[in-house]
């Protein structure tokens, strides 16, 4: 891909990756970069392995595409990890998916504390196994005052029940009299959605050929550049990200005029 640079054209294919960071460092980075995760299964069986090989590598491209984030300047990184719902999973599986946040936040909870990396989530943990939340709120709480990038995992997240408790919620606060309906806005309903304290996200990735939304923050990526790949989210790494972040750049670059 060609990019001007100190007013000439340049290959930037030709140059290394710290090299490509440096120069995309130079523009505006997105603050906020949400995945949709997929391809774990299809990874797998590419290889003829089992499937929780392809979660289990899935869980390592998190910590490696964590650590490039935040390399990056990226603000905010939300990981989706699109699947099915767990109970049309065998259940052998199922019980891999839940041990795996403890080995991931054990290995990798030190170095997110070195990296400043606060843990955030969205969505409904209830239903997960008490170790798995156990895992989850300690991961939540021993991070909470760090000030780097925002890893938030959004489980068991659904956009659009999401936008019903909101709306319920404004409605009950009009019974009560606390909201009239002159304050019911795009942004008071905004403020009411479980990333109320979150910027809404620049760069939408999802990986594996899925061309859709899987009602993911249906409401949030209004204004969002999308950026899809056929890459399997176990083969996913710091090129595809560094490769998302320089279209989303060029795509908001302006040359001279509006
Ligand atoms: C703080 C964090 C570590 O806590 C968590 C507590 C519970 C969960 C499990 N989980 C929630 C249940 C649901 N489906 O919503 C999933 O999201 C789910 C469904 N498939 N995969 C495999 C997969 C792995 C990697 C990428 C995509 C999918 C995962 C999964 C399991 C373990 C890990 S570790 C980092 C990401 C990740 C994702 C997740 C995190």
């Amino acid at each position: 891909m060609f990019k001007k640079l100190l007013g000439k054209q340049i290959n930037i294919d030709t140059l290394s990756l710290e090299e490509r960071v440096a120069i995309a460092k130079n523009e505006p980075i997105p603050a906020h970069v949400a995945i949709i995760m997929d391809g774990n299964g299809r990874w797998a069986k590419k290889r003829a392995m089992p499937r929780v090989a392809g979660h289990h590598e899935g869980m390592k491209t998190v910590r490696k595409v964590t650590r490039f984030a935040s390399d990056l300047g990226i603000k905010v990184l939300t990981v989706y990890a699109f699947s099915t719902e767990n109970w049309k999973r065998p259940k052998p599986e199922v019980d891999f998916l839940m041990r795996l946040p403890v080995e991931f936040l054990g290995s990798f909870l030190p170095e997110m504390m070195e990296r400043n990396v606060r843990v955030e989530m969205i969505g409904d943990p209830s239903l997960l196994p008490a170790h798995t939340q156990k895992a989850l709120f300690e991961a939540m709480e021993e991070t909470k005052y760090n000030t780097g990038l925002i890893l938030n995992f959004a489980l068991n997240y659904g956009s659009r029940s999401e936008m019903v408790n909101a709306m319920k919620t404004m409605l009950q606060k009009v019974q009560d009299g606390q909201l009239t309906m002159q304050d019911i806005t795009e942004e008071c309903l905004t403020s009411h959605l479980m990333t109320a304290h979150l910027p809404e996200p620049d760069l939408l990735i999802r990986t594996s050929g899925e061309v859709r939304l899987s009602n993911f923050m249906l409401w949030q990526l209004a204004y969002t550049e999308f950026w899809f790949t056929d890459t399997l989210w176990p083969d996913f790494s710091e090129e595809n990200l560094l490769k998302a972040v320089e279209n989303y750049q060029k795509r908001n670059r302006r040359y001279g005029g509006l």
